[in-house]
């Protein structure tokens, strides 16, 4: 998802669109289809970026990495379009360097409830430690994750990405107490990395699951959980698509819609713990959710305990 961002600089051809992480895609391109988006089990059908239909995603999955080869070729093209891209931050926002601001600020109000809630009496006391997962040049650690985390790893398949982040992220270059900072630089693909088991407090994923085939995501996550500390979390953070899916061919990646993801966690053993929608980016772009994911079941105020709460006695003044 790289220049997952979406973008702007309309193709001629079609009326209005977004880009995925690195390409053109026209999200709103759904008339012919859109009477046919019923989802059911990962049946959900899709464009792709030259406005082909797919009746289902199990049907272009097939097609992009249905064989050994063809698996290589999409992850091999997928790091092949990152390694020609510079590393700046508006290269790895696909042009959309100004939206840094307002993804950090929703990124930050984000982690700053899940955080208070998720760790009220330590969160001065307990030692955090983070992975950013498709770091890229180390954007989001080094504007959000350095500063609430002691140690940040950050996992990044783009080696030219990941030296950059070594360089942004050298003490020198960061303005954070020496009780925190970037640790591990691990230069390899989502679907080949398994994080060390319960290190991390909160694994941040942003704007690269879409580069990962739904089997290589379920598998991903599923070795992920494991290296949650207890009452550890994932944010994903992503585009979404209206419906269905968006294949993005230049870059090698998909948008996945709401109810897309929703199937995939579910296939993972996770769980919703809150979500939220990112504000203030341009309205050409894609929409973008940040979800809080934990292993459990997040606990709800059943009815019949607010039933009883609401019926217990109340003093009498
Ligand atoms: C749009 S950039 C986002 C970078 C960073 N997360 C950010 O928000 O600034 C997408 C990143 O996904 C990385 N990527 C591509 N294929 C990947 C894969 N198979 N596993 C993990 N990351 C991948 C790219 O190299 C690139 O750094």
């Amino acid at each position: 998802m790289n220049a997952l961002l979406l973008q702007s600089a309309l193709r001629p051809c079609i009326p209005s669109y977004s880009y995925n992480y690195g390409c053109c895609l026209r999200e709103p391109l759904r008339k012919g289809i859109s009477g046919c988006l019923l989802q059911n089990k990962m049946n959900h059908s899709g464009l792709d970026s030259d406005g082909r239909e797919f009746n289902n995603s199990d049907e272009m999955w097939r097609e992009q990495v249905g064989d050994q080869s063809k698996k290589t070729e999409w992850y091999t093209k997928g790091v092949s379009y990152w390694q020609g891209v510079e590393a700046t931050v508006d290269g790895v926002l696909g042009g959309y360097g100004h939206v840094n601001d307002a993804d950090i600020r929703g990124s930050e109000a984000f982690l700053n409830t899940l955080l208070s809630e998720r760790f009220p009496e330590t969160s001065m006391s307990r030692h955090l430690v983070a992975l950013d997962c498709g770091s890229g040049i180390g954007r989001v650690t080094k504007n959000l994750l350095i500063r609430y985390f002691n140690e940040v790893d950050l996992q990044e398949p783009v080696s030219h990405f990941l030296e950059a982040a070594r360089e942004n992220l050298a003490p020198e270059n960061v303005t954070v107490s020496d009780s925190h900072k970037a640790v591990n630089f691990f230069c390899l693909p989502l679907q080949d990395f398994t994080p060390d088991v319960q290190r991390y407090d909160c694994i941040w994923i942003q704007w690269c699951i879409g580069h990962l085939s739904d089997e290589d995501l379920v598998s991903f996550f599923k070795r992920a959980k494991a290296g949650l500390k207890p009452n550890g979390f994932f944010v994903l953070k992503e585009n979404i698509a209206r419906s269905g899916f968006v294949l993005d061919k230049e870059d090698k990646s998909i948008t996945r819609s709401d109810s897309y993801f929703k199937e995939l966690f579910n296939q993972c053993g996770l769980h919703i713990w809150k979500m939220k929608d990112q504000s203030g980016f341009p309205d050409e772009l894609f929409a973008v959710k940040m979800y809080a994911l934990v292993t459990e079941m997040p606990k709800r105020a059943t009815r019949s305990s607010m039933r009883r709460s609401r019926n217990r006695p109340g003093l009498i003044k």
